[in-house]
Formats: C-alpha cells, structure tokens, sequence
C-alpha cells in the first residue's frame, strides 16, 4: 500500500482537463428530471444517496473513480478492519467497525480476539439493562430506577446524545421506550444543576462515560453528582456505573455498581456503537434496539468495501466532497437533517469531522500544503430555512448541503391543515429548497436575484428506524475515514485539543504569566 499526499496524486491532472459543470442548466434542462431518477446509490436499511443536485457530470465522476484507485481507498479501509496500525500518531489500531460486525480477519491483541472482546460487552450491557427494567437492579430501597443520566463530554456525550434524541419519539411509538435519558456534559454548574433538578435523583442511574477517565469536564461533574446523591441521603455507588477504557483510572473503581469496557482501539467520536452509546441507549430502549442500531450501521460497514466507487455511497460522497474543496474550493459543508428528531445529529458530525480531519499535517507528522477537512455546521429543516439560509442562497460562498429527508414521520401524529399534513409540508421544503439552491432564479432586482448553481446531495429513508440511524451513521464514518485517505491524513487522533487543556490546568493552579494572567483576570480569576 502506497500513501501519497493528495497533491502527489497524478490523478489530478484529470481535473485540469474537465471543465466544471453547471449546476444550474443541467438540472433546468430536460435532463434534470433523469439525474434525480439515475444519480443515487443504495445505502443499508432502505437509505438512497442522492446525488443528482451536486455539479458532477461523467467526466468528473470518471476522474474522481481514477482518484479513488490511485489512492487506494478500498485498500486502505480493508487495512483498517483488518487491524492494521492506522492511527499512526497514537500507534493504534481502529477497530470501532468490530463492534458492530465482522468485516475481515480476526482482529487478535494480546491473545484477546477483539470482535468477542466488543460483543462480550455489549452482551454484558444487554444483560444489565434488562435486569435494571425488571427490577432486579434497584436503588437502595428495591425500587425501579426510572430515569438514565450520562456524564461524559465529546465523544462520550455528542453522539450518544445524538442517537438516544434521534430514537426517542421512534420508541415511544414502537412501545420500545424504557426509561427517559438525561445528559451532563458542560462543566458549567448551570448544567448539572439544570439536569439534576429536572429529574427524580433517588430513581436515576447515571452512567460515568469516559475512554480516558481523566477528561476534567467528566470527572468534575462525577463530583457534582456525588455531592447531590449524597445530600439526598444516597449512596453514590448504587447510583453509578462507568463506561470507560479497561486501562483508564476509572476501571475496577469502588465508586460504581458496575463498569462496561472499551480500549484505545475505539476513537471517542466513533464510539456511539460501542459501550459509550450501548449502555444509555439499552436501557432507555432496551438492548434489542441498539442491537438493531448496530445492525444498521454493520450493513453500511459491508457497503463501504464495494471497490467501485459508483455503487459505494460512502466512498462517493468522500470523493465529491473532495472534488468541492479541493478542486472547486468551498471552505464549508452544512449537514441539514429534514427531521427533528435528528437535532443534535450536525452536532455530532461536527465533531466527528472536524476532529478526525481538521489536520495540517500528514499521518506521518508532515505538513501538508493542500485544504483538509471543511467546517461543518447545520441545523434541522424546517428551523434553518428561518435562520442562516438566506447566506446559503444569496451569500458570498458556496456552501455544498447535505440533506436527509424522510418519507414518514416516526411519531404517529399528524394532522392535514389547508390540503397537507405537515410531514408532507416537510418534505415539500425539502424538495423545494433543493431546486431553489440548484436551479435559482432571475430576478431585476438583484436583491431578490438568485445565482443558484449551489450544490447538495439527499440521503432519502422511508422512516428513521434504529436500522436507518445505524446505516446514516455508519455512512458519515465511513466517509470521513475516506476522505482521510484521499487527504493522507491521520482521522483519528486530536492533539489540537491538547494546548488548551493545558493552559486551562496552569489557570486554575495559578501559574500563569504574561497575558495569559490578563485574560484570567478579565474573568475574574
Ligand atoms: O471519553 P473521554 O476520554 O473523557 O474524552 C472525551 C473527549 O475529550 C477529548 O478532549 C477529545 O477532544 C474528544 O475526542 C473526546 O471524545
């Protein structure tokens, strides 16, 4: 296997012999309405990747296939699953596909065969959960826990939160809902104290998330909860299990009831199909929902080794959200769910994309001289469309949008006002704003002119099921592991997070100097 810097790769060359296609005419033309029909690729779980809105005719698709062998992406992710040492600045293997499914040989460490390792886990988890929904696992008076709080931050809160939020209204209309889920995560009293105060302490259980056991954040609001759990005249330890790294402080710990593992092995931003997003997720739905979650995600795993990027939406979406940064430039991507109940899912992407792939340089330490990963942001539609659409559709920028719409809505409720009900008004937005960002509209009033020409692709569901969750996560992992070969980076360490973490230490011990003192002050420190 080769690894080559994107801008050693001859394949580029082909883009300098393929003009750019234009958006705006293509779709307006006759042949808009054939795109839409052709231009998909089949995801798990009933997803389809549509691509027919973003500015990539044949000729750049081709180039982009030619991009992706020279590359070797397909080589790459089968290295990776396979247990090669692909997080080279942490010296670790990514294994966070295994806990989900087999995709290739056996990964084996230490003697520890890590695809049994993982679902010993969850089996674990499974079996815990159930015996808190029965009862048999109770607070100290023998009485049910009713509600579940996860303390953790990054990693260990945004996609965990991310997903319990996109399967709640899922559950409760699939008679699957269990116990409601809370989330602590800033270090901000105002969080904790929010949290606590909205629920019923001596009936919750709180799950302590954290793959280090060291992150600040975590282990100040351990204390916070401890603090509240023992002026409510309970005892903590019957309150508290910990989800963290068999290596981590917070293993074989006297403070919990139980701890479930993961490893190193696992990034923080890939871990909702692991122990951080099983525990919560099993006990407010129960574990045959999450099982249902990771099968979802495990058949989008399968998908993303197809080695023809054209049948391969993961891969696909990587190339032409490469081919937007670094052949057409565009600095951004807005991820824009059509579904309320993936909320938190931009947040989620946020740090998922940004972390792995906001690098400078290369996964062997080597600065790069090309654009790496984008900023991400978004929010859910209909709410954006009222917010910062108008820089989308009239800005300076192009920003390419990824939308993700839904047949049904997954609450059984709706109701018909003027002639549609409001899943359909949903989606007739959907639809609609595609065409408006694609296709614009000339105006003689160049304030209300729109240019158009602005690309985004559609991943379509039937409804947001566990699976559908799954597969839609799964995709985005997949693609920005993907986009990590293609740049040559290293998707899966963060040491830019690190410098600020140590300068907050030296605040708060009071050893700070220069304007470092300045700035404490200015906060009254
Ligand atoms: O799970 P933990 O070890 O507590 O880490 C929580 C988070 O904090 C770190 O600073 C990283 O930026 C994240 O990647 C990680 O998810």
């Amino acid at each position: 296997m080769e690894w080559k810097n994107f801008d050693q790769l001859e394949s580029l060359r082909l883009f300098a012999e393929t003009k750019p296609m234009d958006l705006k005419e293509t779709l307006d033309s006759a042949a808009g309405a054939t795109r839409v029909e052709t231009c998909h690729v089949p995801m798990a779980a009933g997803l389809d990747y549509n691509y027919a809105a973003k500015a990539v005719d044949q000729k750049i698709l081709l180039a982009l296939v030619k991009l992706a062998e020279e590359a070797q992406l397909a080589d790459k992710y089968r290295a990776l699953y396979n247990g090669a040492m692909m997080n080279t600045g942490e010296q670790r293997l990514v294994l966070h596909q295994l806990t989900r499914g087999q995709l290739g040989d056996d990964v084996v460490v230490d003697g520890v065969n890590k695809r049994d390792f993982y679902r010993k886990e969850q089996e674990r988890i499974a079996d815990f959960a159930n015996q808190v929904h029965r009862g048999q696992i109770s607070n100290e008076k023998g009485e049910k826990f009713t509600s579940v709080v996860q303390i953790g931050i990054g990693g260990s809160d945004l996609g965990p939160r991310a997903m319990y939020l996109a399967l709640e209204g899922w559950a409760k209309t699939n008679q699957s809902f269990q116990m409601d889920a809370h989330f602590i995560s800033n270090v901000d009293p105002d969080d904790a104290t929010a949290v606590l105060s909205g629920i019923d302490v001596a009936h919750a259980i709180f799950i302590l998330v954290s793959k280090s056991g060291t992150t600040l954040e975590t282990l100040t609001n351990q204390a916070f909860v401890m603090d509240a759990l023992r002026k409510e005249g309970l005892e903590p330890a019957r309150h508290m299990i910990a989800v963290t790294s068999e290596t981590s402080p917070l293993a074989h710990s006297d403070d919990f009831l139980t701890a479930f593992y993961m490893d190193d092995f696992i990034g923080g931003r890939y871990s909702s199909t692991s122990g951080v997003g099983g525990a919560v997720l099993s006990l407010a739905f129960g574990p045959e929902i999450f099982d249902r979650f990771l099968q979802g995600a495990h058949a989008e795993d399968l998908l993303a080794k197809e080695t023809d990027p054209m049948k391969n939406p993961d891969m696909l979406d990587a190339l032409i959200g490469v081919y937007e940064r670094n052949i057409l430039g565009y600095p951004s991507t807005a991820v824009l769910p059509y579904s309320q109940a993936l909320s938190r899912f931009p947040a989620h992407l946020q740090q998922l994309d940004m972390e792995s792939n906001g690098k400078s340089v290369n996964r062997d330490g080597q600065p790069v001289d090309y654009p790496t990963g984008p900023v991400i942001f978004g929010e859910p539609g209909t709410n954006g469309q009222h917010s910062f659409y108008q820089l989308l559709h009239q800005g300076t920028d192009i920003i390419p949008l990824q939308f993700v719409g839904f047949k049904r809505s997954q609450r059984a409720n709706d109701v018909t006002i003027e002639g549609s009900s409001s899943q359909q008004k949903l989606d007739a937005n959907v639809a609609a704003q595609i065409v408006a960002f694609a296709c614009g509209k000339e105006d003689e009033n160049r304030n209300k002119n729109f240019k158009g020409g602005r690309p985004s692709s559609i991943i379509v569901g039937e409804e947001l099921t566990p699976e559908a969750l799954g597969a839609l996560l799964a995709h985005f992992e997949n693609k920005i592991m993907f986009q990590g070969f293609v740049w040559n980076l290293n998707s899966f360490d963060q040491e830019g997070v690190q410098l600020g973490k140590t300068l907050a230490r030296k605040v708060l011990s009071g050893q700070t100097q220069g304007v470092l003192t300045a700035y404490s002050r200015l906060l009254g420190l």
